[in-house]
């Protein structure tokens, strides 16, 4: 068995990330609270209500404790949706939202507009090629800062970025049944 995963569970869709790490053959670590980050190298922030993770993350002490663990380089982490705005450095409009900050990037949320609430499109992932896109009141990455790569762009607006070991996506890999970007992130946090 290969390393050990962490996916944030403290609302929205992680057991879909759960579920993608199992066809890969890796185990899944819940984490709910600091402690449970103990010896982790990888996190994944699932997608849901970026306000309600953001909030419950910074009253656990799960906010401080990831930025550390960033900060000094020994997390990987991918950010889906909702996680990546928290991921995010500004959240254009939400000032106040509470964020981890340590993507060199400003987050638009619901940036495709409130009436949309879903569409489906199949993007050009550098590197992986054809990657169907699940988009849920999706944010999207402006004024990326230097060291953010685009990987993926949707009518020209960028849709997953990477950041040395910090991969965000606007939308939803996990909904999908193709775990080729889970398996990527793995490599890039060399789990
Ligand atoms: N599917 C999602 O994760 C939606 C994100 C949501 N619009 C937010 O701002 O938190």
């Amino acid at each position: 068995m290969r390393g050990v995963v962490g996916v944030l569970a403290l609302q929205g869709d992680f057991r879909e990330h759960k579920e993608t790490l199992k066809r890969l053959g890796i185990e899944a670590r819940e984490v709910r609270k600091k402690e449970h980050l103990e010896g982790l190298k990888a996190l994944i922030v699932p997608g849901g209500e970026s306000t309600t993770i953001g909030k419950l993350a910074r009253e656990y002490g799960i906010e401080d404790e990831v930025r550390r663990r960033v900060k000094e380089g020994s997390l990987a982490l991918f950010g889906t949706c909702a996680g990546a705005i928290w991921l995010a450095k500004e959240i254009v409009g939400y000032p106040e939202q509470p964020r981890l900050g340590v993507l060199e990037a400003w987050v638009e949320r619901n940036a495709f507009g409130r009436q949309v609430e879903s569409f489906e499109e199949d993007l050009e992932v550098r590197g992986l090629g054809p990657f169907h896109g699940i988009f849920i009141r999706a944010p999207v990455f402006r004024r990326l800062g230097e060291g953010v790569e685009v990987l993926a762009e949707l009518n020209g607006l960028p849709v997953l970025v990477r950041q040395g070991k910090i991969l965000a996506s606007a939308f939803h890999p996990e909904l999908t049944q193709d775990p080729r970007l889970h398996r990527y992130f793995l490599e890039l946090a060399g789990v």
